[in-house]
């Protein structure tokens, strides 16, 4: 479990049991479903966040993944904050008008194998990937350009160690399928995602492969309206904005296939701390998980608020 000093942060049982009762204390609000199994079994719970929740409305649908890195343990908290505030703050007229006209989909913890393991000994072990033979980067392991460009290893021993084959790991996999199961009457219902990560603070966008601002499936104009909405957030948290490959190149990320796949509008947030030494950047103290995961409630209200047409933030009409 969390060592002293960081019994704040939840772990796969005590974040399972959080989402149950969120669902008891909101039972037209929220729903929680399983989307399938870890590679160790564990099941990767989805909360559904909207009014009428147990009806799939023709409302634009949103999506936050947190926990794709195992000792991004913040991510988790990040995650658990806007449940938080979607529901029980659900009285505040800003946030019941995002959730009645949104269906919000929210993973919580993508890789729980991976972050059992860094928490196993009771001290950090500073374990990135899933638990699948020497471990498999989650965000090197999706289907978009899978292994192109030089932005993964080959290796099983890396840290970014891209896996067998794009999807190769059952956690991208069933969020792939997941994703893919939302394509309804020949449209995509998802319009929108966030992967929090850490650290760095940073607002990441399409494409990681390439340094290229515009590339096959991305044009001008959408490349216009990921820097001007990811610009817009930034301004929210104090983080940094810029693409994806600006930090260093990247291929089989979330992003890219989000987008290259679906156009579905993918950012990627690195959050708190801005920077730190080797590995202490990715374990804060409990003690900043309730100002570091506020601080992202406007970027997600600005990204829900777009959600039905992205476009409107460069002037245009969808
Ligand atoms: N969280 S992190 O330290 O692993 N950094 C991320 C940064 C990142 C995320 C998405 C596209 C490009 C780069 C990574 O996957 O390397
Ligand atoms: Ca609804
Ligand atoms: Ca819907
Ligand atoms: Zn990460």
């Amino acid at each position: 479990d969390f060592p002293s000093g960081y019994t704040g942060y939840h772990n796969y049982a005590e974040m399972t049991a959080e989402l149950q009762q969120t669902v008891r204390d909101h039972p037209t609000l929220a729903s929680l479903r399983s989307i399938g199994k870890s590679y160790q079994n564990r099941d990767i719970w989805a909360l559904k966040v909207s009014d009428n929740v147990a009806s799939d409305e023709s409302e634009p649908e949103v999506l936050f993944v947190c926990g794709q890195h195992a000792r991004e343990h913040l991510t988790v908290e990040q995650c658990l904050q806007i449940i938080k505030r979607y529901t029980d703050n659900y009285a505040t007229p800003a946030v019941k008008n995002l959730v009645d006209s949104r269906e919000v989909w929210l993973v919580p913890m993508m890789n729980p194998d991976g972050a059992e393991y860094d928490i196993a000994t009771g001290s950090f072990r500073g374990w990135r990937k899933n638990r699948q033979g020497n471990g498999t980067d989650l965000n090197r392991n999706w289907g978009y350009k899978w292994g192109c460009c030089g932005g993964s290893s080959g290796t099983s021993t890396s840290d970014t160690y891209r896996g067998t084959a794009a999807f190769s790991a059952p956690e991208t996999a069933r969020i792939r399928d997941f994703v893919n199961s939302r394509v309804v009457g020949g449209a995509q219902q998802i319009k929108t995602f966030i992967d929090f990560h850490s650290y760095s603070e940073l607002v990441l966008w399409p494409y990681g492969y390439t340094r290229a601002d515009t590339d096959t499936g991305l044009n001008a104009d959408e490349a216009r309206a990921f820097q001007t909405l990811g610009r817009q957030m930034a301004a929210t948290n104090g983080y940094t904005p810029e693409q994806a490959s600006d930090l260093y190149i990247t291929d089989g990320s979330s992003d890219d296939w989000m987008w290259g796949q679906h156009k579905i509008w993918a950012f990627t947030f690195e959050m708190y701390p801005a920077s730190g030494s080797g590995l202490n950047g990715f374990y804060p103290r409990d003690t900043v998980i309730g100002t570091q995961t506020a601080r992202n409630d406007r970027a997600v209200d600005l990204l829900m608020s777009y959600s039905d047409c992205v476009k409107r933030v460069i002037g245009q009409t969808c």
